[in-house]
């Protein structure tokens, strides 16, 4: 380890305050000491680290981008920082991370994570690895892992492939992914063309065997030239062991499965109270809707499953860019419904659909218009008194809660593995559920609104 990372670690645990003790504000004068801090490439990526978090007993905040210096956060063992830079140029998601990166050292954390896919979302140009190096050469570190595994959303490692479900990465929808195309299963390979450093693996045969052979083949590895670690995992209880077997890197790298097995490593240091029944959030009061702009599988399948029983309404791209004001339309027809029942509103098509409205306007060009629209019409019914809102699909959501101002979001209970509810700060407060895509059951839209009924 670095002389500087161990002097770090190395200093005497305070006495164990709460968080509310611990921080209350986060400007230069009155930091948040935030013990891990967190960076995540997509806005539902990082609801879903939140919620895994807080499941483990850390008091949560997430934040929509860097927070701004007026910004004051509640306290919080654990910040998230939801970034869009999974899929921008490399060097830009570099800056905007290592922008992240010193905001969270400047409000404490002791440790970083940085969150990406469990399907591994990246290209041979990054932003894996690249953000990655960065953050090891800022954090003045080594070595760090990268274990996407999410044993509970199907995805697992074994040998250093990634699988999804019963298949191989590449084999899965993935493969035909529009920006991110995953067409190698094998994380050691995938890994190794993002970044220059040395890449190795601590196969499933040494995790199985628990913390200590997992520390000592990091210790192997780094000592062997490797900077990176890819690291097999199957069951949660594989995850809770490299958790604790990573409790002295400065910098851990993976999917929200890896962070199962943190909290434990702050409570060992007396650093973070025993875990105590959820974080109760705030009953919020208003209308309700789902907006849904993904089109993968699950979605389409939530959303067949919706509208056998509720009120839905299709968005037409190609009326839409033919100037139709399918905002107006769209915004009328839910206010008749919305106060009756809950509404959706979705442009969400399968793929041969979406591969016409793509060939038509284009693909970016296509996606935006829908995000701008779905954006527009969340920002009119939240005038008419929607305050419970489910969206499905991490741009889709990212455009959407920007677009209401969200800066802050409090975690509240899971809905389905990776999906909360949240609450946001600000007026008016808002329920939401971010939804990846390719979470959550058949009827997670009709669950999610019934537990907030
Ligand atoms: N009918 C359609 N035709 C073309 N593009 C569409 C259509 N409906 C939605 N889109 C676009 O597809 C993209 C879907 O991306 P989004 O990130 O919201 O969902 P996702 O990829 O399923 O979710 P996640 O990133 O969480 O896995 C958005 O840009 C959206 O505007
Ligand atoms: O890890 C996942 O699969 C999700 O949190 C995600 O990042 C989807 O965009």
């Amino acid at each position: 380890m670095h002389e500087e990372e161990q002097a770090a670690r190395s200093e005497q645990p305070p006495p164990q305050p709460s968080p509310a003790e611990r921080g209350r504000g986060h400007n230069e004068q009155t930091p948040v000491t935030v013990l891990l801090g967190c960076i995540a490439d997509d806005l539902t990526g990082a609801t879903d680290l939140a919620n895994m978090l807080a499941r483990e007993g850390m008091h949560t905040v997430q934040t929509i981008g860097i927070p701004a210096r007026e910004l004051v956060l509640p306290p919080a063992d654990a910040v998230v920082i939801a970034l869009k830079s999974r899929t921008i140029a490399p060097e830009d998601a570099v800056r905007q991370s290592l922008v992240a990166l010193d905001w969270l050292k400047r409000n404490g954390a002791r440790q970083i994570l940085f969150k990406y896919c469990s399907t591994f979302d990246s290209t041979d140009a990054g932003n894996i690895g690249p953000v990655a190096d960065a953050l090891l050469k800022a954090l003045h570190a080594r070595f760090t892992i990268a274990c996407p595994a999410f044993p509970e959303n199907g995805r697992s490692l074994f040998q250093g492939n990634l699988f999804v479900g019963n298949v191989a990465l590449a084999d899965s929808g993935m493969r035909h992914h529009p920006l991110t195309p995953m067409t190698d299963s094998n994380l050691v390979r995938v890994l190794g063309r993002q970044t220059k450093a040395k890449v190795g693996l601590v196969p499933y045969n040494i995790v199985r065997e628990g913390p200590a052979a997992i520390r000592k083949a990091f210790e192997q590895l780094q000592h062997d030239g490797m900077t990176f670690a890819i690291v097999d995992a199957i069951e949660n209880q594989h995850l809770r062991d490299i958790g604790a077997a990573a409790s002295d890197l400065a910098l851990i790298t993976g999917g929200s499965g890896i962070a199962i097995g943190l909290p434990a490593n702050f409570r060992k240091e007396n650093r973070l109270a025993p875990a105590g029944p959820p974080e109760k959030l705030e009953r919020i009061e208003g209308l309700s809707a789902v907006l849904s702009g993904s089109c993968s599988q699950a979605t389409l399948g939530q959303i067949a499953a919706w509208k056998a029983r509720r009120p839905a309404f299709a968005l037409d791209p190609l009326a839409l860019a033919q100037g139709r004001d399918l905002v107006a339309d769209a915004t009328a027809w839910a206010q008749i419904h919305m106060s009756r029942e809950p509404v959706l509103i979705y442009a969400s098509a399968p793929p041969e659909e979406v591969a016409k409205v793509q060939a038509a306007l284009g693909r970016e060009k296509a996606g935006a218009l829908i995000e701008e629209t779905l954006a527009r019409i969340a920002q009119r019914l939240v005038a008419a008194g929607l305050r419970k809102l489910v969206i499905a699909g991490g741009e889709t959501s990212g455009a959407i809660v920007q677009r209401l101002g969200v800066s802050v979001l409090k975690i509240g209970p899971q809905i389905d593995p990776g999906v909360p509810w949240t609450v946001s700060l600000g007026t008016p407060r808002l329920a939401l559920a971010l939804k990846s895509g390719n979470f959550g059951g058949p009827d997670f839209f009709i669950k999610a609104l019934e537990m907030l009924a």
